[in-house]
């Protein structure tokens, strides 16, 4: 039976390598599949992972109809055998819905890649419909790590190296960015609560509230 699968978890967990990968793999038994996108580091129409690979994607962007896009290229005789979405969370829930159809209408495998929760620990509105719709729920074996050392669940935003809670839902971004810009870090819950990065831990004294897992 065909899915829609949602590969989910933190920044920087591997899911986009984890989507060239499978893209990879049905391509080298014959298989074609249209890969969608949305605001990637890389650029417009990309798949890019920190491993250094790189793919063109089609851009899937605001109110774009995926699964009329689809018919439309499998009508002009297009071989379309699944479909990859990456930055999952930034879709509209319509076009999450239109990725559902894809599923029961044209009978393709749908595999999106996103994060769940947003700097907030807010879903991102396309992630819960994932959530709500999905036939599978993914959670990469490959864990984030927070600076404590304990998996790594939230996405911590910060702006001049100091995290943030208030702000944009969307401002794309990387993980490890000079203190001056906006970046991420990925943080356990506990410390997403405390809003503790890895530099305010470091310039904090230190105290048993903010001691790395297991060395209290
Ligand atoms: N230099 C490196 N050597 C080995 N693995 C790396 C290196 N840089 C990044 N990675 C791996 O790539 C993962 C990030 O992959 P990526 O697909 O870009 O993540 P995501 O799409 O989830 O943000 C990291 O968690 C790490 O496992
Ligand atoms: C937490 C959070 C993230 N983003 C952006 C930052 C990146 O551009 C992507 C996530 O990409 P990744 O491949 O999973 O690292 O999402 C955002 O816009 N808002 C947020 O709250």
């Amino acid at each position: 039976m065909p899915e829609l699968v949602f590969f989910s978890g933190t920044m920087d967990c591997g899911k986009s390598t984890l989507a060239l990968q499978i893209g990879h793999n049905r391509s080298a038994r014959g298989l074609q599949g249209v890969i969608f996108t949305r605001d990637d580091r890389a650029g417009e129409g990309k798949l890019s992972s920190r491993l250094g690979l790189v793919t063109e994607a089609v851009e899937a962007t605001v109110g774009m109809d995926l699964h009329a896009y689809l018919v439309d290229q499998m009508s002009r005789g297009g071989k379309v055998d699944y479909v990859i979405v990456d930055e999952a969370q930034f879709l509209a829930p319509q076009q999450i819905d239109q990725l559902a159809r894809v599923v029961d209408d044209l009978g393709l495998d749908v595999f999106a890649f996103g994060i769940t929760t947003d700097f907030r620990t807010k879903l991102f509105p396309g992630s819960q419909r994932l959530i709500e719709l999905a036939d599978r729920i993914e959670t990469l074996q490959v864990e984030a790590m927070c600076w404590c050392g304990a998996r790594a669940t939230h996405n911590a935003r910060t702006v001049g190296g100091v995290m943030v809670v208030e702000g944009e839902q969307v401002v794309v971004g990387d993980v490890n960015r000079p203190a001056e810009q906006i970046g991420y870090e990925v943080l356990c819950r506990r410390h997403h609560r405390r809003r503790m990065t890895s530099a305010s831990a470091h310039a904090s004294v230190i105290s048993p509230d903010v001691l790395p897992v297991g060395s209290a």
